[in-house]
Parts: structure tokens; C-alpha cells; sequence
């Protein structure tokens, strides 16, 4: 028979660190050229310069969540060499590639990347919202509007601005300011090579605002050309005399080579909120009920391969919210989702932990939802210290299964000092209290952590 049916798309997992080498656009050669003229044999040099090689442009962009569309070679284009009559040899063109909000960036080899326009980074605060995500209903984009180096791919060499200083200061700000440890440097997460670990430079900078652009590897000057060396072309004696005087010259004017760079992307969200918990806990429905996002939800674990982003609209503020990838054990030594759902959370003011109440009763599957709170801490504490202490609260979720009511009692006398908030996320119940709650402990109006010693398990 026919099959009608195609067989499901899977989703692909996201990839949230990426290696990319760039090169920028070599220098477009100098002319060796001069004009004769009857009177004048030796001729006026009239040779043009080369242009400049482009640059490589790294765009920081609400529209991508993650690397996979990136090329792992970005090469910038040459610039054209200089012709006879004073032409200059045009510029080359830059190559811009688009990378998620939250880009960290490493070196492995190369100069540090450059601020191209210095607006972004000027006050660049850890904390600082990146665009807001897609608007479910209407599809509008709530965020800033756009920079004004945004919309025109082609970045004029006068309009950049070196800061590298700035760049490195910005990290340094990020470390004080930052209530929590700084994020564990990649090079302690990766575990490919000792040797490359030891030659990365964590965090040399990072994309967090819609529009920054950052150039990685830089166009090279053109060579002169013969109108700019003075250097009137000698006039031909013999062959071999005519041959040397023109690669002197050429040498001369030759275009230089485009810098080189090898980064290591590494991609950590920045949101108010992280929703986290065990897979099939209820995050992604919880996003839905709380924000106008739609994310996918299923009844297997690992529904969320990504983290997706919801709007918490209040009449004067708007919360991000995000729901990453589901927490196992073990995530910590990367089994799982493993580091790509923790890596999120190392920028997350607020920790909604979101727990199953159903799970474990009268001999279903699953763990107590004390047992997964105490779960929950010990894999990010693990991942890194200090990761959960930050402002918390604890979402008792499918408070409208059966026997519930007794877990959730249970819950309160087991668990101390953090306010938990029974919720039916499917049907929308105590959904306004909950977001009540994020708004006060993103406001800084309440202050409870979730400490593992305050959790009882027997
Ligand atoms: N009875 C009941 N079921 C719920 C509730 N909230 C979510 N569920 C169900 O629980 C299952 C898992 O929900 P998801 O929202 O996909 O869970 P998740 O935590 O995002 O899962 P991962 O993506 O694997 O991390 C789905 O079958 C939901 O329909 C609730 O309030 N009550």
C-alpha cells in the first residue's frame, strides 16, 4: 500500500558551542603603471592602490537561536587590485555572519575581536534583557529597535572603532557585578584537547544586545600603488633589466594578508527567569500558560532540545522567561542535555523550580518532588558552585492529579524558607499568583533561595 504518511520530523538537537576559523580579505595588489607621453618617456606613475580586504563580521541577531546555521570557514573577500590611471582597487567585501543573542566568545588563536560601532557595548550590563523573543500571537518583535549599524552588511573601515581595551573591561565588569560566581571559563568545560585548553582566552568578549557587531578577523590593507610609491617605472633597457624592475616593484606594492582568528562560540541565554526541572516536569506548559509562547510539549522526556523564550507581561514591566532543555542526573558530567541546559542558567536572574507532584505517587514513575528539588541543586551546584543561589521559587506542578494535595503538604513540611506555588499548568491554575511571585523575586522585593540543606529527604 501507499504510505500517505511521512514519518515525523525529528528536531534537532541545538548546538550551542561552535568552533570557527575566520580569515579576513587579503589586500588587493598596488598598480605598477605610468603614463607616457610623447614628451616624456619616462612616464608619470599613474598606478592605482589595491583595495582593502574585508572583514569578518560577527552580528548578533534575535532571529537565531543557535549555530547551526554558521559555516565553520568565514573567509572575507579580497580587495581588487589597483589599475593604470590612478584606479584604486575596490574594497572587499565584508563576510557578516549572524550569531544568537548571548554569544560568548573565546580565542584560541588570533588578536581579539574588535567592537565594530562602539553603541552596544557602552553600557553593557550582564543583567541587560537581550531583544525580546518573537511575539507568539501577533509575530511583532517587542525589542529595541533596531542599531544603526543594523540592516547594511557592509562596514566602512573608518566607521570602526578599536576598543579591545573596553572589551576585556566589560568581563571584568561582569565578574563584580554579577551576584553569583562567574560562569565557569570554557576552557574548564571543554575536555577535547589539554593542549588547546591551555592557549584559550575565556570570555574575550561577548554579544548581548540585538545589532552589536564584533569584527574577528580583519581585512588587510591594499598595496601601494606606483602614484602613491613615487617610483616612475624604469624605463626598459634590455629584457631581463625589465623583468627584475617590475617584481621590485610589484613586491613593493603587493596587497598584505587578512588576519587570522580560531574562536570558540559558546552560547548562554540571558533571561529573568529559568524554568528548571526534571523532564516531563511541565516546564514548556508552564511557559505557555504563564507567557503567550507556544513551545512544544509532549509526553516524553526532552520535548525541549532548546530553550525557548515567553514573555511575562506585567502593565509596566515585561520578564523574560526561559524554559531550558529538561535536567537529569548526571547533567553535570554533560549525560543528558548535560551542559547545554546548565550553560543557560549561569546568566538566569531567578530560579523557578518546577516539580512534578504526580511523579512517584501510588507507584507511578518517578521521582518524589523532593527528591528532585534535591536533584535539581546538587546538579548545578555540581555543574558549578554557587549556580543555584539565586533568588528562587519552587512551581508544584499537576497539582490537579489525583493525591496531590497530600504531596503538596508534604512538600511544604520537607521543604523551608522558599515559597512554593501549587499550579495546574494545563489548565491555567495558579498561574497569577506564580507570575506575582517572579515579578517580586526578579524586583528584588523577596529574596528566598532554595538551599539544600532545608530540603528533608528521607
Ligand atoms: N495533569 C497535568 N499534566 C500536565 C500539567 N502540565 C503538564 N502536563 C503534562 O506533562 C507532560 C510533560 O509536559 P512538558 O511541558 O512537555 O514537560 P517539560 O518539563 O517541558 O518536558 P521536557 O521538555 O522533557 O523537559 C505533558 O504530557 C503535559 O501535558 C498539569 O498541570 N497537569
Amino acid at each position: 500500500m501507499w504510505k500517505s504518511k511521512l514519518a515525523p520530523v525529528q528536531e534537532r538537537r541545538m548546538i550551542d558551542k561552535f568552533r570557527l576559523y575566520a580569515k579576513g580579505g587579503g589586500g588587493g595588489n598596488g598598480c605598477s603603471s605610468s603614463r607616457r607621453s610623447r614628451h616624456d618617456r619616462h612616464g608619470i606613475p599613474d598606478g592605482g592602490n589595491g583595495g582593502r580586504g574585508g572583514d569578518v563580521i560577527l552580528e548578533c541577531s534575535p532571529t537565531v537561536w543557535d549555530f547551526s546555521g554558521l559555516q565553520p570557514h568565514l573567509i572575507a573577500q579580497r580587495g581588487g587590485h589597483g589599475s593604470s590611471k590612478n584606479k584604486i582597487g575596490t574594497r572587499g567585501a565584508d563576510k557578516v555572519a549572524q550569531v544568537p543573542i548571548g554569544t560568548v566568545i573565546h580565542l584560541m588563536k588570533g588578536e581579539i575581536p574588535f567592537v565594530a560601532e562602539s553603541h552596544a557595548s557602552n553600557e553593557l550590563d550582564p543583567w541587560e534583557l537581550p531583544g525580546a523573543p518573537i511575539d507568539a500571537e501577533t509575530g511583532s518583535d517587542q525589542s529595541a529597535p533596531i542599531g544603526p549599524n543594523t540592516g547594511s552588511s557592509s562596514c566602512q573601515p573608518e566607521r570602526i572603532v578599536e576598543e579591545p581595551a573596553r572589551m576585556k573591561e566589560t568581563t571584568q565588569v561582569e565578574s563584580t557585578d554579577v551576584p553569583t560566581r562567574p560562569p565557569s571559563s570554557f576552557s574548564e568545560i571543554c575536555t577535547e584537547d589539554t593542549e588547546e585548553q591551555e592557549q584559550i582566552q575565556d570570555n574575550v568578549a561577548e554579544l548581548t544586545v540585538r545589532g552589536q557587531r564584533l569584527v574577528i578577523a580583519r581585512g588587510a590593507e591594499g598595496g601601494l600603488g606606483s602614484v602613491s610609491l613615487k617610483v616612475p617605472k624604469k624605463p626598459k633597457t634590455d629584457w631581463l633589466d625589465d623583468q627584475v624592475s617590475d617584481n621590485d616593484q610589484l613586491n613593493l606594492g603587493a596587497g598584505l594578508l587578512g588576519s587570522e582568528a580560531v574562536l570558540i562560540l559558546e552560547l548562554k541565554s540571558i533571561a529573568d527567569v529559568s524554568l528548571v526541572g526534571m523532564p516531563n516536569a511541565g516546564k514548556s506548559t508552564l511557559l505557555g500558560a504563564i507567557s503567550r509562547a507556544k513551545p512544544a510539549v509532549g509526553h516524553y522526556a526532552f520535548t525541549t532540545l532548546r530553550p525557548n523564550l515567553g514573555n511575562l507581561n506585567f502593565d509596566d514591566l515585561s520578564l523574560t522567561v526561559a524554559d531550558v532543555p529538561g535536567l537529569i542526573k548526571g547533567a553535570h558530567e554533560n549525560r543528558g542535555l548535560g551542559h547545554a541546559f546548565l550553560r543557560h542558567i549561569e546568566r538566569t536572574k531567578v530560579l523557578a523550580y518546577v516539580v512534578d507532584l504526580a511523579a512517584g505517587l501510588d507507584g507511578r514513575k518517578g521521582t518524589l518532588p523532593w527528591e528532585q528539588l534535591r536533584d535539581l541543586v546538587l546538579e548545578l551546584e555540581y555543574h558549578q558552585e554557587g549556580l543555584s543561589d539565586r533568588p528562587s521559587l519552587i512551581v508544584a506542578n499537576k497539582i490537579d492529579e489525583e493525591g496531590t494535595e497530600g504531596v503538596h503538604e508534604e512538600l511544604k513540611r520537607r521543604v523551608q524558607d522558599v515559597p512554593i506555588y501549587p499550579v495546574c499548568a494545563i489548565l491555567g491554575e495558579g498561574i497569577q499568583e506564580l507570575k506575582i511571585g517572579l515579578r517580586k523575586l526578579v524586583n528584588g522585593e523577596m529574596t528566598d533561595r532554595l538551599w539544600l540543606d532545608k530540603i528533608k529527604v528521607d
